[in-house]
């Protein structure tokens, strides 16, 4: 057993803003070190003691300029190396929310090059299995996300519910020698790198779709992906079992600070709470004098027990952002860490026997042990039994046939041998008493007889055939039944799914479809190395279709309209756009460095067919016998450019095993931005559907049509993360944007334009211009509650009334783009 301490590292985040805060130099032993230089006016404010300089050591700090390969080196490698040795490892992620936790461990959603520490850590893992060889290896995973105490399984089919909450639940278990078991937790072999990213794909895309505007994922719950590793030496009976975690915490930053109320605040009390926890735990670790560790307080601190004080080799990312306003977070996050860097663990190599070579080894034992007994007894126990233990069992089943006491038992001890031989002997009787005259019924036997026949085959053989027959008639009859048991509920599923598309159709706003053409990639570009990957699988429809949210289908031609205007202006589209391009690039590179293996292969195996060609000739010739064995120079020649050859095919295969990786990446980017696309126009969607909704009741109410409301300035970054409730009717009723809310930060995008196309329909002083036909179509007339402005009625149901106001907005809005253009 080793004792090591907490490893503990931090990272600043690129910022814009001046330099000076802070600096990072080495102290007097030379170990790295990050200090904060408060500016006077902050040293008064909230950081107390007025102290302008805070010092913290580190075992290396990442300037703002660090690149995530570098961080990778520094950081994982090391852990991940013990990993393979078979220790436990754990790299976890401090830091307030946006401080590049998830960027550090996951990646950021842009660049390949962005990738984080998750993906970087299976490539190196599953090329490590490759060359070593001399070791059987298996990999499996799991990722949990942990929001407001309760765990979900990120890799759970079922996360095509909507909402996390939705979704089963994982809980603890606890054995008789404390260890922690994961329940309702899924753990997924994955034998190769892509099958590994593609679950971790997965569980990051899962962890997009259930979340809610109420629990903003990343930022409010903690997720833990583990990679279970075992290993074995061929031919050895020694198994090596080790888990990685990788941690990314929720946001450290303290409940004041959000400024939340209502269930945020509730929310954000339980991550305080959590991570209060893990203080609490990381405080009990590092104070030697304490003997109880509250690990129980929380599941973050339950899961993370070996982690933390245990049998783990961890190591610890303090992300800082050095704003000045976030300067007291920062503090706050490398004071938590140099507590975290007293704690020592105690580790060890998790060895133990392979299952089924220790059943043998125990096998080999219990022959050793007989061996050893029948020594020590002078009796050899073998599997058969000796002459007079038989007698000795005929005479007990003979005794207890004779015995009318219906409570009698057969006495012969608790050897199996001898319980088996009694049976036997009984069954043996039985089979061979006379069968009794088929016209005759059996006459029981008086129980006071001193061998009473034992009666169990009363019948004939043509009796026996006949109820034999008749049972077989009987199973057909139930099989028909049940047959039409099935159908008859098939019918009836049938016809209630019937009923409800044609009474309860749910309204389209709730579905989210049709929208995944505008989006996808050409299926046949995906195709890299004769390979489909995950990505393109996912584009193209098949088996991977539960784990999107639901698309396709009827959406109507308003929404879909309303969709691609949406899409081109989505803040997020540029991005998507150019990893688009990039991808392309990739393809064509990979297509050529496809030709360029296939002509070097050939080329290879060109030049080794003129070798054995030219030795064959030389053969021929019969001079081979009087030359030396050396190759003559022809062959060199054809040898060295052979090596050219290999070498070049060697290079320009690893290049497109590389360009695959990146591809697959980049699928994986563009699928996720579809999926949050998608999610954001949902979103903005519901939005339109609840204002038209307000304006429909607002304009009924009052039979006025009334003040501007500025319905479609929703921009889409602002739903990306996170929405807050609409404002009340009051809020707006100055006809300008409402403050403070969603829809008071404009930002431009859609929002802009479509704003901008909506304010155009209205006179300058806010007001409707009752000339306006698109505004007054938008709104209906004042009068009639029940149709809509261009004669279109109404159906009553607010759902669907707000669904097709939804749609003539959007349609009036492309008409009104359209025109501009
Ligand atoms: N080192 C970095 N280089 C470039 N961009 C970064 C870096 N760190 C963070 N970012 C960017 O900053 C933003 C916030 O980062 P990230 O989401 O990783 O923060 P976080 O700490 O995980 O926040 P949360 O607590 O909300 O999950 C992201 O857009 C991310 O791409």
């Amino acid at each position: 057993m080793v004792k090591q301490t907490i490893q503990i590292f931090s990272r600043i985040k690129p910022t814009k803003s001046k330099a000076g805060l802070y600096h990072i130099d080495e102290d007097d032993e030379g170990l790295p070190r990050l200090t904060f230089n408060i500016p006077r006016d902050l040293a008064e404010g909230f950081i107390n003691n007025k102290k302008e300089n805070y010092k913290f050591r580190f075992q290396k700090v990442f300037d703002q300029n660090s690149k995530q390969d570098e961080i990778f080196d520094n950081v994982a490698k090391p852990v991940i190396d013990n990993v393979l040795q078979g220790y436990n490892g754990t790299i976890f992620a401090y830091g307030q929310t946006g401080s590049g936790k998830t960027f550090t461990i996951t990646g950021g959603a842009e660049k390949y090059n962005d990738r984080g520490i998750i993906p970087r850590m299976l490539s190196y893992i599953f090329e490590y299995f490759e060359q070593n060889s001399d070791r059987a290896f298996t990999a499996h995973i799991s990722y949990l996300e942990i929001y407001n105490e309760s765990g979900y399984d990120l890799l759970d089919p079922k996360h095509e519910a909507a909402k996390l909450e939705d979704l089963p639940k994982v809980s603890l278990l606890e054995d008789s020698d404390q260890n922690i078991h994961l329940k309702n937790l899924s753990v997924h072999q994955a034998s190769n790198e892509e099958e590994a990213l593609n679950l971790l794909f997965l569980g990051d895309t899962n962890r997009m779709i259930a979340e809610t505007p109420m629990n903003q994922a990343s930022t409010r719950s903690h997720c833990i992906f583990t990679i279970h590793l075992t290993s074995r030496e061929h031919g050895s009976a020694t198994l090596r079992r080790a888990k990685l975690h990788l941690v990314d915490l929720a946001g450290s930053e303290r409940v004041s600070k959000t400024g939340v109320n209502g269930v945020l605040l509730a929310e954000a009390k339980y991550i305080n709470l959590s991570l209060h926890f893990l203080e609490q735990v990381i405080i009990s670790l590092s104070d030697k004098s304490r003997s109880h560790i509250p690990y129980r307080n929380s599941m973050m601190t339950s899961v993370l027990r070996d982690s933390l004080g245990g049998n783990c080799m961890t190591t610890m990312i303090a992300t800082c952002s050095i704003d000045k306003r976030n300067m007291d977070e920062s503090i706050s996050t490398c004071r938590f860490a140099q507590r975290v860097a007293m704690i020592k663990n105690d580790v060890m190599v998790n060895e133990e026997m392979d299952p089924k070579l220790l059943v043998q080894k125990l096998k080999r034992e219990i022959q050793q042990l007989r061996e050893e007994l029948a020594m020590a007894t002078g009796e050899q126990r073998t599997d058969e039994l000796s002459p007079e233990d038989l007698d000795r069992c005929e005479d007990a089943v003979k005794a207890y046939l004779a015995d009318a006491d219906p409570e009698a038992m057969i006495n012969v001890g608790t050897d199996m041998r001898k319980i088996h031989t009694c049976f036997r002997i009984l069954k043996k009787r039985v089979l061979e008493r006379p069968s009794p005259s088929p016209h005759k019924p059996p006459t029981p036997a008086p129980m006071e007889a001193p061998e009473p026949p034992v009666d169990i085959g009363p019948y004939s053989d043509t009796e026996n055939n006949r109820l034999k027959q008749l049972v077989v008639q009987r199973d057909n009859e139930i099989n028909i039944l049940v047959n039409m048991l099935k159908k008859e509920k098939k019918r009836v599923k049938d016809a209630s799914l019937q009923l409800e598309k044609l009474g309860q159709r749910p309204p389209s706003s709730a579905r989210g479809e049709g929208y995944s053409e505008s989006f996808s990639t050409s299926t046949s570009e995906s195709r890299v190395n004769g390979h489909v990957s995950a990505g393109s699988r996912a584009n193209t429809g098949n088996s991977d279709d539960w784990r999107r949210p639901p698309v396709v289908g009827d959406m109507s031609v308003g929404r879909q309209e309303a969709f691609e205007l949406f899409r081109r202006d989505y803040h997020e589209n540029q991005k998507i756009e150019h990893n688009k391009q990039v991808l392309k690039q990739c393809y064509a590179e990979a297509k050529s460095l496809g030709e360029k293996v296939n002509t070097l292969r050939h080329s290879i195996n060109h030049l080794k067919s003129q070798i054995e060609h030219h030795r064959m000739t030389i053969a021929m010739q019969g001079l081979s016998e009087s030359q030396s064995l050396e190759p003559d120079e022809e062959e060199v020649r054809l040898r060295g450019r052979m090596e050219e050859e290999k070498a070049s095919y060697k290079e320009t295969f690893n290049r497109l095993k590389t360009l695959k990786t990146e591809i697959e990446h980049l699928q994986h980017l563009l699928e996720k931005a579809k999926v949050k696309l998608m999610k954001d126009f949902e979103l903005w969607w519901a939005d339109q559907v609840s204002l038209s909704q307000q304006e429909n009741q607002g304009s009924v109410g009052s039979g006025n049509t009334g003040t501007v409301r500025n319905a479609w300035a929703t921009p889409p970054a602002n739903i990306s993360r996170g929405r807050t409730p609409s404002p009340a009717p009051s809020d707006t009723s100055q006809g300008g944007l409402p403050q403070g809310g969603r829809l008071g930060r404009v930002r431009g995008g859609v929002a802009g334009s479509i704003a901008t196309q909506l304010r155009a329909s209205n006179s300058a002083d806010g007001r409707i211009n009752e000339e306006s036909p698109p505004r007054k179509q938008l709104l209906g007339s004042s009068s009639s509650t029940r149709s809509s402005p261009s004669g279109l009625r109404l159906t009553g149901d607010p759902q669907a009334d707000a669904d097709i106001m939804a749609f003539v907005k959007a349609r009036q809005n492309i008409l009104q783009q359209t025109q501009k253009r």
